[in-house]
Order: structure tokens, then sequence, then C-alpha cells
């Protein structure tokens, strides 16, 4: 698969280490307004996680300053939407006008009903969504168990995405920019949510607000089983103390898997490694890799790649999925 990039920026430098480790997806173009980055001066890009930017070889790719200048090559098959999210829209419009193929990082859109009308004007397959987590190992476990059945049925989750401000995101609570933490951050786990247990009927929120956004928030949702038991929770913090933490537990009926890891400020990190407790009280403590946090992103990029070859598309990166979560994650406004 031939992939070009728009919109160089934390996600735009992830995504790009991850094509340098791929061997089905490769990025032969970006675009790019700064020309700076265009001559492949990379090292400003700041993230949350990950290796800091770096100079870049530009040597053998087609650089462009605009989205509408990629989509012009004949030879690139698919677009990879880096973009802040209140460009996605467009973005995806422009790119299926073109009879490209699109990823485009998660949040779909700023609002479910843009999603869902995005995933009903791309043709089967044309739009994909880059939702990481069920590529993540510790992640990946709990959507491969619910597929094969190995510990029977998802019967409970409860799940954890906490920051401390984001200061580096600007409008970050502008609900026509970024979202605030339910779309920007919960996503993730609504997304998670949506593909573990199907989609939840209901949802009784706990929150508080900034300038009528919420920030901070647990929530419960309803199934159309009664039986079961799945609450979200977390948001944004009033420190910088802890920059991220993230985790889970699930219970399937002959299981309960465990996760949770967190950064601080002080460089220092803590975690439960993944944890499966087992119906008859063995423990065990899977290995998940040496924790580079580009794995994740390289079989995204595969899974996109199988997608452009063979015509399937995982139900993962199913733009119908990604506008569910969106649909989610507004059940809690
Ligand atoms: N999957 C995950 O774990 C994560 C996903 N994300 C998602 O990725 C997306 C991008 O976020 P992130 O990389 O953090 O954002 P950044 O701000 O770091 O990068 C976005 C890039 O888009 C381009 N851009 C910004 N504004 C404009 C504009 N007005 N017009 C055209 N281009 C613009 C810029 O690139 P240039 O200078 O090259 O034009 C900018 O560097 C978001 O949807 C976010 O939610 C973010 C973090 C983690
Ligand atoms: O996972 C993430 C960490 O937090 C950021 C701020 O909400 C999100 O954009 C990102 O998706």
């Amino acid at each position: 698969m031939r992939a070009g990039i728009v919109g160089v920026g934390f996600m735009g430098w992830i995504h790009y280490l991850a094509y340098q480790q791929s061997s089905k997806a490769e990025l032969v173009a970006f675009a790019s307004r700064d020309p700076k980055k265009r001559s492949g001066d990379w090292r400003e890009i700041k993230g949350n996680f990950g290796p800091p930017g770096e100079q870049i070889d530009v040597s053998k790719m087609s650089v462009c300053e605009s989205l509408e200048e990629m989509l012009a090559d004949d030879s690139i098959d698919l677009i990879d939407i880096c973009l802040p999210p209140h460009l996605h829209a467009d973005a995806i419009r422009s790119c299926l006008a073109s009879g490209k193929r699109v990823l485009c990082e998660k949040p779909l859109a700023l609002d479910a009903a843009t999603a869902q009308a995005l995933a009903a004007e791309a043709t089967p397959g044309q739009l994909m969504v880059a939702h990481i987590l069920p590529f993540m190992p510790e992640f990946k476990i709990l959507v491969d168990a619910a597929k094969d059945g190995r510990w029977g049925k998802p019967i409970a989750g409860r799940f954890k995405r906490t920051i401390s401000p984001p200061d580096w995101i600007p409008d970050f609570y502008d609900m026509d920019r970024v979202g605030g933490p339910l779309v920007d951050l919960q996503v993730h786990d609504a997304h998670l949510i949506r593909v573990l247990f199907g989609m939840p009927t209901a949802a009784a929120c706990a929150k508080q607000c900034k300038d009528g956004t919420p920030k901070f928030y647990e929530t419960v949702f309803e199934f159309e089983d009664p039986s079961l038991v799945v609450s979200a929770g977390g948001g944004v913090i009033d420190s910088p103390a802890r920059g991220f933490t993230h985790g889970f537990e699930v219970s399937f009926e002959k299981a309960t898997v465990q996760f949770e890891f967190a950064a601080y400020a002080d460089g220092s990190t803590a975690s439960i490694p993944l944890t499966i407790m087992n119906s008859d009280g063995s423990v065990e403590r899977p290995s998940v890799g040496d924790g580079d946090p580009i794995a994740g992103f390289l079989l995204e990029l595969d899974a996109v790649a199988d997608a452009v070859a063979t015509g399937q598309v995982s139900p993962i990166l199913d733009a119908k999925t990604a506008a569910d979560a969106l649909s989610i994650c507004e059940m809690q406004l």
C-alpha cells in the first residue's frame, strides 16, 4: 500500500515511524503547510509518547504543500489523515471525492451525526478510522478473546483514562474544534466498549464541566442485556503531575483481565501488568512485548494495508463503529 500523510504533527510523526517498520505499507508522500517540515526538519514535533521528532530523509518522497496537491497523485492508494479533529470531515470528503481510500485518526468527526454521514458517503471499505487500542497488545487480548470465546462472553468492564491538562492542544475544550475529554480522549474507551459489548442504549454520567464541556466524569452504561456491567471514567485532573494513565478490568464468564499504566511528570511510571485471573484461581501474566508504543501503530497500518489489498476491512477499522463510539460519547453530554 502506498500512503500519504496529511498533517505532520505528533500523530503524523508516530505514523511515519510505524511506516518505516512496515513491510506492507509504504509512506510515499506527505502534505504539510510548514516549509521546515517539507524540508525534512521534523525536530520540533512534540507529543506525550514515543521518541521526539527528527530530521527525516524526504528525498524519495513526494512532498506536497496541501492535501489537494497530494490527491492529484494517482500513484497514492491511501491518504492518512493526521489533522486536528475539526479538519477531519472536510479532508475526508475531499479524499472520497477524489476516489482515494482514507485512514483517519480518531475521532472520526466532532459529532456522531457527521461521523455517520461520512461513513455513509464512503464506498464500502473506502473509509477507515485509526482507533489504536485494539491494536495495542494489552488491549488486543480483550478483543481477541471476545472474538474467539476462549473465556466465554465479556460480562463486565471498567475502563479508566485520565490525563493532566493538555496545554499543548489548542482549544481542547472547544466542542467545535477538539471536543474536550469525552470526544478526544474517552472516545478510545467508547470504541473499545462498542467492540467488546455492543452498543449501549443509555448512560448515567456524573460529571464536572469546564466552560460547559465535560472535564471529569464517571459513567455507567446500559445495554439491551441488563446483566452487562460496564463503566468508564476519567478526564482531566488539575495537575501536571500525572500526565497520562489508562487501564481496565474486564470480566469474561471464565476469567477477569486487568491492566493499568501511569506516567508521571517526574519521569516515573507505574503499572499493573496485563494479568489474567482465571476462574480456577490461577493467575497468568502473558508477555506483551517490550512496550514499544510504535508496535500497535505498526499492526494498525498493516491491517489497513491488508484491507486495501483484499477489500476486507477489519471491524476494528470500520467507520460506522467509529461513529458509534462518538454516539457513546454524546450519550454522556
Ligand atoms: N491514536 C492516538 O493515540 C492519538 C491520536 N491523536 C489524534 O490525531 C489527530 C492529530 O493530533 P496530533 O497529531 O496530536 O495534533 P498536532 O497538532 O500535533 O498535529 C496536527 C497537524 O495538522 C496540521 N494542521 C494543524 N492545523 C491545521 C490547519 N488549520 N490546516 C491544515 N493543517 C493543519 C499541522 O501539520 P502541518 O504543520 O504539517 O501542516 C499539525 O502539525 C487528532 O485527531 C487527535 O485526536 C492524537 C494523539 C494520540
Ligand atoms: O490518547 C490520547 C492522549 O490524550 C490526548 C488528549 O486528550 C488525546 O488526543 C489522545 O488521543
